[in-house]
């Protein structure tokens, strides 16, 4: 046994260090020690490629491929409509887009909900769509009332599947939360039973939490208690980390947003201004320019296709 422990090490020694498979991509391992250093963690929604390669550019430490993408790029009302295959074209056409971000993709509402078996099933089709795609996240409600999520978790994390979990305000549930609002400010049962299901989250074997929407208080305590990271939407900055929907952050539709949003920059403003004055110089025929935006065709070549046809 001795001799197969020795021979085992200096060939797991050899293969890794001449191995050139290495993530090119931030690891959770790298999210551990980031968190355990105690810098906080930076996570941005992305829909599609060109989207996932700016997140990617900007280097921001983790990209989720929300289900918000129903509301945000296909124009849905809510998350509950989006379908598993609109949600799989989305999450294959962000993995193409390089770079360090690491890539979490949500369980969209339906998905896993009816029987434990197809939520494994449609997780692993959603981790098989591209080798990025890290860990799902997975909205849950409070653990005494949502056993089945937890189950379905604690499933998933047995496998060696990545959990992230998401708790607080959880969007798929609009219907039975009674509208987009705060959670964990309600009652006294209802903070202990928040405090409660993260901590068994954390036990079950989630290595993150996403909070939304509850107070700040809640959240720095919460995330104070847990050895895992705590990334907030609406919950202070007492938690790991922060994410923000792309779209709100970038200001790409100018609608209403929800009273947490950071806008960094305007791009609805800045892309309108861009197509008018498109529009502006394709009506008064300023564009295309002769010479930069056209090709050109030799005179004598020229004169003989005229010669050779019978316009003048
Ligand atoms: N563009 C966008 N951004 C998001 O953050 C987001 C989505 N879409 N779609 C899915 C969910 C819905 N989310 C929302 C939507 C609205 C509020 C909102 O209006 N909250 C109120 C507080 C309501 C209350 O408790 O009184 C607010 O004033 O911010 C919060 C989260 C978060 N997610
Ligand atoms: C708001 C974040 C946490 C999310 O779940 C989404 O974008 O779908
Ligand atoms: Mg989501």
């Amino acid at each position: 046994m001795n001799i197969a422990k020795r021979s085992l090490g200096a060939f797991s020694k050899r293969f890794y260090s001449s191995s050139k498979i290495v993530p090119k991509h931030n690891t959770i391992q790298d999210i551990r020690d980031k968190y355990n250093a105690g810098t906080p963690l930076s996570m941005c929604t992305a829909y599609d490629f060109i989207t996932a390669t700016w997140v990617n550019k900007a280097n921001c430490d983790l990209l989720l491929v929300g289900d918000s993408l129903a509301m945000t790029s296909l124009g849905y009302d809510s998350t509950i409509t989006l379908s598993l295959d609109e949600f799989k074209y989305h999450v294959s056409s962000v993995c193409r887009a390089e770079g360090p971000s690491l890539v979490v993709a949500d369980m969209p509402f339906g998905t896993f909900e009816s029987d434990i078996s197809d939520g494994l099933k449609n997780a692993i089709d959603i981790m098989k769509l591209h080798s990025k795609v890290t860990s799902i996240k997975v909205e849950v409600g409070s653990y005494i009332k949502d056993k089945y999520a937890m189950r379905f978790i604690q499933e998933l994390c047995s496998r060696g599947i990545p959990v992230m979990a998401h708790i607080g305000l959880t969007p798929q549930k609009v219907h039975s939360l009674g509208g987009y609002k705060v959670q964990g400010n309600k009652s006294l049962l209802q903070m202990q039973e928040l405090f409660e299901t993260a901590k068994q989250l954390q036990k079950i074997g989630c290595w993150s939490i996403v909070i939304e929407c509850v107070p700040h208080k809640m959240a720095q305590f919460i995330t104070s208690k847990l050895s895992i990271p705590t990334i907030g939407i609406g919950a202070g900055n007492g938690t790991s980390g922060q994410v923000l929907v792309i779209s709100d952050l970038l200001g790409m539709q100018g609608e209403s947003v929800p009273k947490f949003v950071k806008q960094t920059v305007n791009i609805r403003d800045i892309a309108t201004k861009g197509l008018k004055e498109y529009i502006t110089s394709v009506e008064d025929r300023t564009f295309p320019e002769k010479d930069s935006h056209t090709f050109k065709v030799k005179d004598d070549l020229w004169n003989e296709f005229l010669s050779s046809t019978n316009h003048k």
